[in-house]
């Protein structure tokens, strides 16, 4: 038993096909795992498993508990999900969205408290949401809304946080300020993280660990020194590339031809 996450022999079928086969990943406490892949390699679908919304074969565990045996509200304790493409409801504020995720702290039908308030606004802050926190959701730019679910994921206060493509809507300076409250929080409170990255070279600045997923397999798993080679790549993404070595950990940079 180890601590933190542990996935043990995932699979997952879909219709007739196999989109995940004998996954394993361990993540200790505060460890920050990427899962890189080729579309359509079953980054998605590994998160989701992990959170107990796929139906899945192999055991996913919690401090050598199995996920499955926690109930739903537990589970929503422990786990938090910023989904790729979050179906976002009308009519709500943005900081009534975000106090959604205080929903596993409270009871049954019980009005917020001053202490989830109290996290709800340093969470949007954190995010620079206060200054949209009156807005309709839905009025919020693709950026901003993007920003506004991985609030939500926070202010339930999670213990693994799983993200799905954090930064795909988010410019650059964005896109590191979300990144960087992540690392922070997983270095001052041990959140564990597992997110899909499709920059690879984000990955590789923010990530301690990555596992590469291709036709629903780990095939290389490992630091980003480990993972992210040129010949990884070309054989996975059928890319031509040239990995630099950054400050942080190893950038990826397009080669343009041979
Ligand atoms: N409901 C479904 N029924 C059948 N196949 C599905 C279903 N959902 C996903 N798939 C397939 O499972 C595979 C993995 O999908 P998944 O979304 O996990 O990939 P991904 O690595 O996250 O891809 P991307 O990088 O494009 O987001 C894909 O081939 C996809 O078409």
């Amino acid at each position: 038993m180890s601590a933190g996450l542990e996935v043990t022999g995932l699979g997952v079928a879909l219709g007739r096909a196999p989109v995940l086969t004998d996954v394993g990943l361990t993540a200790g406490p505060g460890s920050w795992t990427a899962v890189i892949g080729p579309n359509g390699a079953g980054k998605s679908t590994l998160l989701r498993a992990v959170l107990g919304v796929m139906r899945h074969s192999g055991t996913v565990c919690w401090d050598g508990v199995a996920l499955d045996a926690l109930t739903r509200r537990d589970r929503a304790r422990l786990l938090a999900y910023a989904p790729q493409l979050p179906v976002l409801p009308e009519a709500v504020t943005t900081r009534d969205y975000v106090a959604l995720g205080r929903t596993p702290h409270r009871a049954l039908l019980a009005a917020p408290r001053a202490a989830d308030r109290a996290v709800v606004e340093e969470t949007m802050a954190r995010l620079e949401l206060d200054r949209l926190a009156d807005r309709v959701l839905t009025t919020l730019s693709g950026g901003e809304q993007q920003r506004a679910v991985l609030a939500r994921a926070l202010a339930q206060r999670p213990q693994v946080l799983l993200l799905d493509e954090p930064t795909t809507a988010l410019d650059l300076g964005h896109a590191q300020q979300v990144l960087d409250l992540v690392d922070r929080l997983r270095r001052t409170d041990g959140l564990t993280v597992l997110s899909t990255l499709h920059d690879l070279s984000l990955a590789g600045q923010y990530a301690d660990r990555l596992v590469l997923l291709a036709g629903g397999r780990v095939v290389a798993e490992g630091t980003p020194a480990q993972v992210l080679t040129p010949a990884a790549l070309r054989t996975h993404y059928g890319a031509r590339a040239a990995v630099v070595e950054g400050p942080d950990g190893p950038a990826v940079l397009p080669v343009r031809r041979d």
